[in-house]
């Protein structure tokens, strides 16, 4: 089946009565059952030095990281990480709404050199920049999720380890002692084996579950229906979702609902932090479901096509939150003014999706901490040319918005 055409995504969502199976799962996505049992694609490209003209030999920002990865990765694979779903309205949006935002700078403050730690949920951060959660790290390093958690310790910021990870939540914390964890769960219809993954998460050490909220289906990705994309290379599976001797296919369902936050609101006492909340309305409702935080995000673009810009939702979200949880938010976060912007709105901390994996495509452990050590170092920077002397000195009124 096509699983990415419109036609094929009519099809699976009455569907939802049998969701929860197995079996039913295996049908909508073939591609995320058990990889062992599969015709491998081509491995991914990621052993050829980078050949592209426009791939920097020594890349110097976030988006200079993009160009090397680009080079590196195997078509289908940069396509899978880079896409979005739709017209890619959105992703391009978030990216966009950060260059109509201005910084309004304050001076003779005597501020001294600031601090870039935040207190969140599961734990402190040395920076306000964590990882976000992202699929599949094997494709762009044979390390995968071991390296990025290693460059996550090194930052002293928190990965937040993605359900669909080709390295096991409880492997990636033993490759990273010094990291600190949190995972994120994609709810499944499955009480019994979501609980699975719970304790899964909590014997890793993880700090915080991250549910993300924002998919009762999978979006709709042309680059990965071009591709074709529909399973991982052979040796390379969702590792987390192993149960006896197979793999579980993740299952996206249209019927989870507050009611299954409540069920993990007793299960674990994980703080729990919601991802993928765009509504106000939403916001309002998570705070009387024990929630401990907010993570304002639209999937980096790939769910639902032309929601508004993830940092223009913010606000809104932060008045109806009205500073009872902490907000977080992630999309199109390029440079440390977008962090400076997105914490002067109200966000405790941002998270980076796609720029952690060009750094890992681009030079694996190495590649992630360079690009976090350029974030951190450039947030640094714009916290001291705003004068502040933390990022709890930022504020609204420090922002403009701009007509461009
Ligand atoms: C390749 C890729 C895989 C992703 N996988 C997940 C995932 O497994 N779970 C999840 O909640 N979000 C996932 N996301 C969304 C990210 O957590 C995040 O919301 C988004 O990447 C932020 O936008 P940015 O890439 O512009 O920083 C993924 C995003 C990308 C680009
Ligand atoms: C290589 C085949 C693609 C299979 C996709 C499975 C979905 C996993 C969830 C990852 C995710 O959230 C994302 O945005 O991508």
């Amino acid at each position: 089946m096509d699983a990415g055409t419109p036609h094929a995504a009519d099809e699976r969502s009455p569907h939802m009565a049998d969701a929860g199976t197995p079996h039913a799962a295996d049908e909508h996505f073939p591609h995320v059952t058990d990889a062992r049992t599969r015709t491998a694609p081509a491995t991914p490209a990621t052993s050829a030095a980078p050949t592209a003209p426009d791939a920097p030999a020594e890349p110097r920002t976030p988006r200079e990281f993009e160009a090397t990865a680009r080079a590196r990765l195997a078509p289908e694979h940069y396509d899978y990480f880079a896409g979005g779903a739709g017209d890619e309205v959105t992703v391009r949006a978030n990216e966009a709404a950060f260059g109509r935002l201005s910084l309004l700078p304050r001076v003779l403050r005597g501020a001294g050199r600031p601090r870039t730690d935040v207190t969140l949920p599961g734990g402190r951060a040395a920076m306000p920049v964590l990882v976000a959660p992202t699929a599949f790290h094997r494709l762009a390093d044979p390390e995968g999720e071991r390296a990025t958690a290693r460059a996550a310790a090194a930052a002293g910021t928190i990965m937040i380890v993605s359900m669909a990870s080709t390295v096991a939540v409880g492997d990636v914390a033993a490759a990273a002692p010094g990291a600190t964890l949190w995972f994120q769960l994609y709810v499944q219809p499955d009480m019994a084996f979501t609980e699975t993954l719970v304790r899964r998460a909590e014997a890793a050490g993880c700090r915080a579950l991250v549910v993300t909220v924002d998919s009762p289906a999978r979006g709709l990705r042309d680059r990965e229906r071009h591709h074709g994309l529909q399973d991982l290379p052979e040796g390379m599976a969702c590792e987390n979702l192993r149960d006896g001797g197979r793999v579980r296919p993740i299952v996206m369902s249209p019927e989870i609902s507050w009611e299954h936050i409540g069920l993990l609101r007793e299960m674990t006492r994980l703080p729990i932090v919601l991802k993928g909340v765009t509504h106000p309305a939403d916001a309002r409702l998570a705070l009387g479901h024990g929630v401990s935080g907010l993570l304002v995000s639209n999937h980096g673009g790939r769910q639902l096509d032309t929601v508004p810009a993830a940092v223009d939702l913010l606000p809104e979200i932060v008045a109806a939150v009205g500073g009872a949880v902490p907000v977080l938010m992630d999309g199109g976060v390029r440079r440390g003014t977008d962090v400076l912007k997105a914490l002067a709105l109200g966000a405790r901390a941002v998270a980076v999706g796609r720029p952690v994996i060009w750094g890992l495509a681009a030079d694996g452990e190495r590649g992630v901490t360079r690009v976090l050590d350029l974030l951190r170092a450039e947030v640094e920077h714009a916290l001291t040319l705003c004068g502040c002397a933390s990022v709890h000195d930022l504020d609204p009124d420090m922002v403009r918005r701009s007509c461009r």
